[in-house]
């Protein structure tokens, strides 16, 4: 899977505008995906209209899906979150069994990706939307990423801080517990430097909200990224 290999993703939220010069240069940037992602107001018109201008330029595009109402053929991979550290099985497991009820029998189960969430941010809003438990321990997030790994298989732990940058020292420690399941960073990159700093850790880096308020910083994190080894 094309995924394995990733080391810098964009993510873009279908709810923000992104003008045509803007998306030419996020998507020749030489990153290895367009994510297309977000908590707030997504709906299947933003998802189709990135779809369709990210399609103009050979990079893969990947939608995270977070509503069933605004998923749409057409993408390369679908990443579907579970967050582990939700106390609500609304967001660990019951949107999902009603979408593999209503959809199961035409899925195309190679093209799904699901990634084992630990929402860190008490603030974004993705911890508020899932009831994510924020406080944790070390030890506390290890374990979600040894439960992800080593009880449900999933092929991506993802570290999510959005918003904020995140605890070097949590990143280093999880990564020193994965073996198969994938280390996705994501949060708060504004720059070359914090970029490469999560890079020495995470297997892939993501890199989202600094696209909307500082274009130069945000392609700046490609080679930092690709260049950490
Ligand atoms: C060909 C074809 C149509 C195939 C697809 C078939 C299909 C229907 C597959 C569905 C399979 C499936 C099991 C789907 C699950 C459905 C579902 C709705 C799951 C819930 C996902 C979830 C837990 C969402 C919660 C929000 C969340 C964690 C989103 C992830 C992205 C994220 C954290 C974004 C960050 O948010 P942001 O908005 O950037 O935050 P800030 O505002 O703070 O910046
Ligand atoms: O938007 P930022 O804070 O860069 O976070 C990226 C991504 O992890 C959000 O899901
Ligand atoms: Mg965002």
């Amino acid at each position: 899977m094309e995924y394995l290999e990733w080391r810098h993703v964009f993510k873009l939220d279908p709810a923000k505008e992104i003008s045509d010069e803007a998306l030419e240069k996020i998507c020749e940037s030489g990153t290895d995906v367009i994510l297309v992602g977000g908590t707030d107001d997504i709906t299947l018109d933003g998802v189709l209209d990135l779809l369709v201008r990210v399609r103009r330029f050979e990079v893969p595009i990947a939608l995270e899906i977070s509503t069933i109402d605004s998923v749409t053929p057409g993408y390369d991979y679908y990443f579907i979150p579970t967050v582990l550290n939700s106390d609500d099985p609304k967001w660990i497991k019951n949107l999902h069994h009603e979408a593999i009820k209503e959809y199961g029998d035409i899925m195309v189960w190679d093209e799904l990706v699901a990634e084992g969430y630990c929402i860190l941010n008490p603030h974004s809003k993705a911890a508020e939307v899932t009831n994510a438990k924020t406080d944790l321990s070390l030890d506390d997030i290890v374990a979600y990423a040894r439960l992800a790994e080593n009880f449900f298989k999933l092929p991506v732990f993802y570290i999510e801080y959005s918003g904020t940058y995140g605890d070097i020292s949590v990143v280093s420690a999880v990564k020193q517990e994965l073996k198969n399941t994938r280390l996705f960073y994501g949060g708060g990159v504004t720059s070359a430097k914090q970029a490469a700093e999560m890079a020495k850790y995470a297997d892939t880096v993501v890199v989202g909200n600094i696209i909307y308020d500082d274009l130069k910083a945000a392609l700046a994190t490609v080679k930092a990224v690709k260049n950490t080894i």
